[in-house]
């Protein structure tokens, strides 16, 4: 069977870390959106320092940290708290990003074109349409918004505020189920998605593509 490239998108805080996880577990190979991001934003690099600059010349200095750095957290208080930046921010970033995503697929197709490469990717929908890459399958991990929010305050230690600007900004379920091949519902406990996701790689042993 040739490579299969699957999204695995869904809302912030569903479960999609925990289901990448669960899946190179059982081998498949991951690329990490968010990882990638921080990437396309490294000063170390010549690339990484064009995007810098373009952020700042776009928001001003005070997002760039005395090191030269993005300051991650002023950034987002900026992008999650208004839509006219996010989008501003998005149109800098995402060039970047998707020509890393273009590279990372090619490297890993390179090194072996066959088994399951699971893409985690939070903004799926936002940018369908204009992907240089396809899909083989979509999967959306979705929990109900007041799980979710739970989660982030609990887990990752989000104020309430923060969790529920990021969900907000990512729109509801909706759009993303609707473009959805698999929804993958983690409402429930850490076993009933692991459960789900042993299901998700029979069938993905079975779609041929
Ligand atoms: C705004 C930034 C600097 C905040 O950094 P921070 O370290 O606080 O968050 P991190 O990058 O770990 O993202 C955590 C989660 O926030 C959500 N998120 C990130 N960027 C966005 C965005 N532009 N719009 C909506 N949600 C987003 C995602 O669910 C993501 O998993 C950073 O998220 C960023 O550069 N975002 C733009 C790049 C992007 O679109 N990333 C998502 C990959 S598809
Ligand atoms: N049934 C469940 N399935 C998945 N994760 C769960 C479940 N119950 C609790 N969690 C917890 O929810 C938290 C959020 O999961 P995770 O980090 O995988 O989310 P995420 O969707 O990757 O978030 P982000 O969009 O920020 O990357 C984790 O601490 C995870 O352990």
């Amino acid at each position: 069977m040739p490579l299969r490239l699957i999204a695995l998108t869904g809302g912030i805080g569903a479960g999609k870390s925990t289901v990448a996880r669960m899946l190179t577990d059982r081998g498949a190979r991951l690329i990490d959106a968010d990882e990638l991001a921080r990437r396309v934003v490294d000063p170390a690099d010549d690339r990484g320092r064009a995007v810098l600059a373009a952020i700042a010349a776009r928001f001003g200095d005070d997002l760039i940290a005395p090191d030269g750095t993005l300051d991650r957290a002023r950034t987002a208080d900026r992008v999650f708290s208004d839509p006219d930046a996010r989008a501003a921010y998005n149109a800098i970033v995402h060039p970047a990003l998707r020509k890393a995503t273009v590279d990372a697929i090619e490297t890993l197709r390179t090194a072996q074109d066959d088994g399951v490469v699971a893409h985690e990717i939070p903004l799926l929908t936002a940018d369908t349409g204009s992907l240089p890459w396809t899909y083989d399958l979509v999967v959306t991990v979705e929990a109900a918004a007041e799980v979710r929010a739970d989660r982030l305050v609990s887990g990752r230690g989000y104020s309430p505020e923060h969790a529920w600007a990021r969900i907000v900004a990512q729109g509801d379920e909706t759009a993303r189920i609707a473009i959805a091949d698999v929804v993958l519902r983690t409402d429930g406990d850490r076993a009933d998605t692991a459960r789900s996701v042993t299901e998700l790689w029979s069938r993905l042993h079975s779609v041929t593509g």
